[in-house]
């Protein structure tokens, strides 16, 4: 059995690898997650400066899955880049993803601008499900906004990129997100990111979970299936053949990654489950994919991906 998996010409052992935001602040979780099962592996957004993000407790584990309302704590976009740039130059058959993320729309042209003028050779993922102006909804739901930060972006990016999408719920979005997507030459999309603005409450003391905007936070792990599959599907549908899809969202057994290949992925990430469970979750997740794969009678993921059947 191949559990092995391309997105244009990176080629990757398997189809598993850390959700952004998810055991990747720091050089030394980034080097856990090389020396781990993981086919591969991408950082926390980066933003142009360090950022100390939201007070905590701004993360808390569910029964079903995880609230989180980080604020972006990360490191830098440069400490990330020269992370990725000596990484590549150590182990150039492993590729890896570049994320980053604009705290206002033109910062992703500057971003774009630092990573188009370094040596990177790996993937790019420009996190949309970032916060605009106040009083409009976050980046990736103002088609308007989105298409510019595109349009700009595109001038003057030529590695291979992709976007991080946040879940959509109606099918017009899906058309209208789809047609805009399909204007650009982008080499993958991600969907999805947390269900935005959950929130949970301390049974104990009738308190929301998370200090971070009076608790509301996005929701991932096992909550985040149905839409995460509903999401890979409906881009598949409709998205050019040659974009990819990185589906993300609600993985906490092997079927759970099985059934996002078969809604199209070509590569899943994992966030929550690793959260919960640490590196350890590649080999038992991989081995549960593999154990599906040979009930089924499957030995490579295209022969059965997205081959989601429908009641006729
Ligand atoms: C939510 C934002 C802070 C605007 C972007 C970063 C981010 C965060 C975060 O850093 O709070 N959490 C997520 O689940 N997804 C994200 O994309």
């Amino acid at each position: 059995t191949s559990l092995a998996s391309s997105i244009q010409n990176f080629h990757f052992d398997n189809v598993l690898m850390n959700a952004s935001g998810v055991h990747c602040m720091t050089t030394q979780e980034l080097d856990e997650l090389y020396a781990s099962p993981a086919g591969s592996f991408v950082t926390k957004s980066g933003t142009p400066n360090a950022r100390v993000g939201n007070p905590e407790p701004r993360y808390h584990q569910l029964e079903l899955g995880s609230i989180n309302s980080m604020g972006l704590p990360n490191n830098g976009i440069d400490y990330y880049l020269d992370y990725a740039l000596d990484f590549q130059a150590k182990h150039p058959d492993h590729p890896i993803f570049l994320s980053v993320s604009g705290m206002s729309p033109s910062d992703y042209t500057l971003l774009a601008e630092k990573i188009q003028a370094s040596d990177f050779n790996g993937l790019t993922e420009f996190n949309l499900s970032c916060p605009n102006v106040p009083g409009k909804p976050q980046i990736a739901y103002d088609f308007d906004t989105t298409e510019q930060i595109l349009t700009d972006l595109f001038k003057i990016f030529t590695k291979p990129a992709g976007v991080k999408l946040p879940p959509f719920f109606d099918l017009a979005q899906f058309d209208q997100m789809a047609a805009l997507l399909n204007r650009f030459p982008l080499t993958f999309i991600n969907s999805i990111n947390s269900l935005g603005n959950g929130l949970m409450i301390d049974p104990a003391t009738d308190t929301a979970l998370i200090r971070p905007k009076g608790g509301f936070g996005g929701i991932g792990g096992a909550y985040a299936k149905p839409i995460a599959l509903a999401n890979v599907r409906a881009f598949r549908q409709r998205l050019r053949d040659d974009i990819a899809i990185i589906g993300t969202g609600g993985v906490t057994t092997g079927r759970d990654v099985y059934d996002l290949i078969l809604c199209g992925a070509d590569m899943v990430q994992l966030g929550t489950v690793l959260q919960v469970e640490g590196v350890a979750c590649f080999d038992r997740l991989n081995h549960e994919l593999e154990a599906v794969m040979a009930e089924k009678g499957y030995t490579t993921l295209d022969d059965f991906r997205g081959k989601l059947q429908t009641i006729q």
